[in-house]
């Protein structure tokens, strides 16, 4: 498990060392682990240590005097230290060191002198050093910061220098991964004593770059989380693997209401889906027809035009497909209504969202993408009568994710390059392990089989939850990330772009269903 903590979390774990004198110390920590870092990317870069240009940017806090240490310690290793101030204060012990070293060092001011001095400096740089602005930043950056970080970015795309941001890329906001306005953007970040939530949620994923997590020493005293992302090993544990004694129902039946006559689809996606992940039985309800078509694509599909209350199933999956048939809108209703009751675990996907019960549960997983989400929100009045834009939630994320969770009771589980899932009692997980290729249509359909599968299964494996400190409510949040992460997994197998960079080639839904037993083949071999 990957955990993440705010950086109100992790300034509290640091408040008592602080309090007792040992800021200096845990500084110099940071710093030493900055500057491995450093040395460990110049490595990946096949570029000599010896004589490489390491430039310190250098904000007014102790994000600044992180970076100016570290750049004393690389000239130690022959490197040639620089620092450009970019603040009217600086970390005076740590500016005092790069003077020691040697380092030349200007000071960022809004004149065209400074300006120059700073981009010559820049244009020399083999490392940069980010240090502009760390955990204690609220807002985007401010010129003369901003200006020079769009530089920063133009000469880092081209391959002119490499980024190494201090504790997290300056500028995106250490609790959300939201970007106010400019920010870096990093090909590693070095952070201290644990993952910041601005490292796995909005633009703070693309900002990182490879993230290594620096251990202070504060690590036990650190509190639950603020957000989770689940690992192979943690995938392994909680994927729906049948006990020797399995049997069909044992392993759990799928209800699904989706696809109409007009739009059958997403009723054959979402069906074969569930059926690739494993599920005992996928029971499909609706149009003749449409059973029909499910048959020949998933001949192990049993269909009927049968109502909901008529079945008993493990779980529903309900929504996809469904917009326009009033039909098939009336048993997802039924549906929803008889898992509520029961406390059968439902996915509710596209056109279910429409129809959820007043009261929502935890065990009811919404699986909407940024403008499905914009819409429920808008219709909750979830901003005091103002609609909420899909741009809203795509800027904001990991905020509007929890706030849909808080008001429909129900979990959330938001798609996207990185994927988002938030209980109603604030849980959250991110995952982030698809591929560009996968934003296809039809592709989110796919989703909601696996995830339908993975609810389905829940019941027989409570234990997998329990022992991992992920039992009760958090359950369908955690099985939520674990089908995403799965999804995504399949994506970059069909896709053949094994780090999910948008390398390989392009793919249609199917062959993601078609790539699903070979990911969790992976994912159970660890
Ligand atoms: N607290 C500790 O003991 C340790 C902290 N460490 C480092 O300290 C950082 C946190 O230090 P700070 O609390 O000084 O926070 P920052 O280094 O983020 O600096 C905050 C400072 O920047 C200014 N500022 C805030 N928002 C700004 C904006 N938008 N534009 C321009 N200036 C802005 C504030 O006036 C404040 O002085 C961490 O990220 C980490 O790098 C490490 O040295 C490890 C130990
Ligand atoms: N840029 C992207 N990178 C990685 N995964 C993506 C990206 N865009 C979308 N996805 C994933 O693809 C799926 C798209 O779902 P959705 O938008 O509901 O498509 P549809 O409604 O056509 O089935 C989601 O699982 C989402 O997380
Ligand atoms: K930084």
């Amino acid at each position: 498990m990957l955990n993440a903590w705010t950086g109100a979390q992790i300034r509290a774990a640091e408040a008592p060392r602080l309090d007792a004198g040992a800021g200096d110390a845990l500084m110099r920590r940071a710093a030493h682990g900055l500057a491995g870092a450093a040395l460990a990317l110049l490595d990946a870069r096949r570029r000599p240590r010896y004589g490489a240009r390491v430039v310190a940017l250098a904000g007014s806090g102790n994000n600044g005097g992180d970076a100016l240490w570290a750049a004393a310690l690389l000239a130690r290793r022959g490197l040639r230290p620089a620092a450009i101030l970019v603040a009217d204060r600086a970390h005076e012990p740590g500016l005092a060191d790069v003077h020691a070293a040697g380092g030349d060092v200007v000071r960022l001011a809004d004149d065209d002198a400074s300006t120059d001095a700073a981009r010559r400096l820049l244009a020399d740089a083999d490392v940069v050093i980010d240090g502009i602005l760390g955990t204690g930043a609220s807002g985007g950056l401010r010129e003369p910061a901003a200006g020079l970080a769009a530089h920063l970015e133009d000469l880092r795309r081209t391959g002119v220098v490499t980024v190494l941001a201090c504790d997290i890329a300056s500028g995106i906001d250490a609790d959300t991964g939201e970007a106010p306005g400019e920010h870096v953007t990093a090909d590693a970040t070095a952070t201290f004593g644990g993952a910041k939530v601005g490292h796995l949620a909005g633009a703070g994923e693309a900002a990182r770059g490879t993230l290594t997590v620096v251990p202070l020493g504060i690590e036990a005293d650190l509190p639950d989380p603020d957000l989770r992302r689940l690992q192979t090993a943690e995938l392994r544990a909680l994927w729906p693997t049948p006990a020797r004694s399995a049997q069909k129902y044992s392993r759990g039946v799928l209800g699904v209401v989706a696809g109409s006559a007009q739009y059958p689809g997403a009723a054959l996606l979402t069906t074969a889906a569930a059926a690739a992940a494993g599920v005992g039985m996928v029971r499909y309800l609706g149009p003749e027809a449409v059973g029909g078509l499910i048959n020949a694509r998933t001949p192990d599909a049993v269909c009927s035009a049968q109502q909901p209350g008529d079945v008993h199933v493990q779980a529903w999956l309900v929504g996809p497909g469904t917009n326009d048939d009033e039909a098939q809108l009336d048993r997802v209703r039924t549906a929803l209504a008889a898992a509520v009751r029961t406390g059968t675990p439902a996915v509710v996907d596209a056109g279910g969202m429409s129809v959820l019960p007043e009261q929502g549960a935890a065990h009811l997983v919404l699986t909407p993408h940024a403008g499905e989400l914009a819409r429920l929100l808008s219709d909750r009045h979830a901003a005091d009568g103002a609609a909420v834009e899909r741009s809203d939630v795509e800027a904001r994320p990991l905020h509007h994710a929890r706030l849909a969770a808080r008001i429909t009771g129900c979990t959330v589980l938001l798609k996207g390059a990185t994927t988002l899932v938030a209980g109603p009692d604030g849980t959250a997980f991110s995952q982030a392990d698809a591929t560009p290729w996968l934003s296809t249509a039809g592709s989110g359909d796919v989703l909601a089989g696996i995830l339908g599968a993975v609810l389905a299964g829940v019941a027989e494996h409570p234990r997998a939850f329990d022992d991992r400190g992920l039992g009760g409510d958090v359950r369908w949040a955690a099985a939520a990330a674990v089908a995403a992460s799965l999804h995504g997994r399949a994506g970059r197998t069909a896709a053949r772009d094994p780090e999910g960079t948008g390398a390989g080639g392009p793919i249609h839904a199917t062959a993601v269903i078609d790539a699903l037993a070979a990911a969790v083949r992976d994912v159970l071999a660890g």
